[in-house]
């Protein structure tokens, strides 16, 4: 059983089709399950500590803000509503806003089991134009893993229960450490 996760903010809708009646997840205090209702009621879950991160950082007032959620077969699930501020095609979501749904969610596969990797590869179908300001279900599974080379997909449903999009993933483990340690300065940055 993978340990939990997650946290975010924001953009809860109902949960629907497809999402089993209770949760396994994390919490400082240990690992529980919840009824999948409280998806769209924000329980407090621990948080990923990536607050910047455009997809699931809490601090980041233009992102996403994603709320993840692991059950327990290691799925990766979260609701999704939006803004329209990602439109792409007039009423509907941009195309590289549903790549990064489905690469968010991916990357939390392995962050379920505290590995930190990063997307190398993706491909993306886009089955059905994607719909702002209404209810989406995104789940993600990790598929295998070869060495650092871990492969993931995801799905993007609408509420009630139609593909709109999948996508596939290789992300490679690397070592947290040395890439914070190889971040660009402050100071770098705003030269
Ligand atoms: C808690 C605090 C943490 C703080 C710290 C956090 C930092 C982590 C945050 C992550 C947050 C995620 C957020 C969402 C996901 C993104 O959005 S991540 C952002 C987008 N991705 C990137 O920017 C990644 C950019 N790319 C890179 O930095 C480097 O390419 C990587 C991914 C680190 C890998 O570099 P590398 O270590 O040099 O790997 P490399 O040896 O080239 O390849 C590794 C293996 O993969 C194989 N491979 C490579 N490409 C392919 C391919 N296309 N097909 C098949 N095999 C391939 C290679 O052959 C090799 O195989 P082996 O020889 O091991 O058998």
């Amino acid at each position: 059983m993978p340990p939990g996760i997650l946290r975010n903010s924001l953009s809860i809708g109902k949960v629907t089709l497809g999402f089993p009646a209770r949760l396994l997840i994390r919490t400082k205090e240990g690992q529980r399950t919840v009824p999948s209702s409280k998806l769209d009621k924000g329980e407090p879950l621990t948080h990923t500590a990536l607050h910047g991160c455009f997809g699931c950082g809490q601090h980041n007032r233009t992102g996403l803000r994603l709320r993840f959620y692991v059950d327990d077969t290691g799925q990766i699930l979260s609701t999704v509503r939006l803004a329209g501020r990602f439109e792409g095609p007039p009423g509907h979501a941009h195309g590289g806003i549903v790549a990064t749904l489905l690469d968010e969610a991916m990357s939390k596969t392995n962050r379920a089991q505290n590995i930190v990797a990063m997307t190398r590869h993706m491909e993306v179908d886009y089955l059905r134009p994607v719909p702002l300001r209404t209810t989406l279900q995104l789940t993600a599974r990790h598929l295998s893993v070869e060495g650092r080379k871990h492969h993931c997909a995801a799905e993007l449903r609408n509420a009630a229960g139609e593909l709109l999009a999948t996508g596939k993933a290789l992300f490679i483990a690397i070592d947290p450490a040395r890439f914070q340690a190889s971040k660009p300065s402050m100071r770098a940055m705003k030269s």
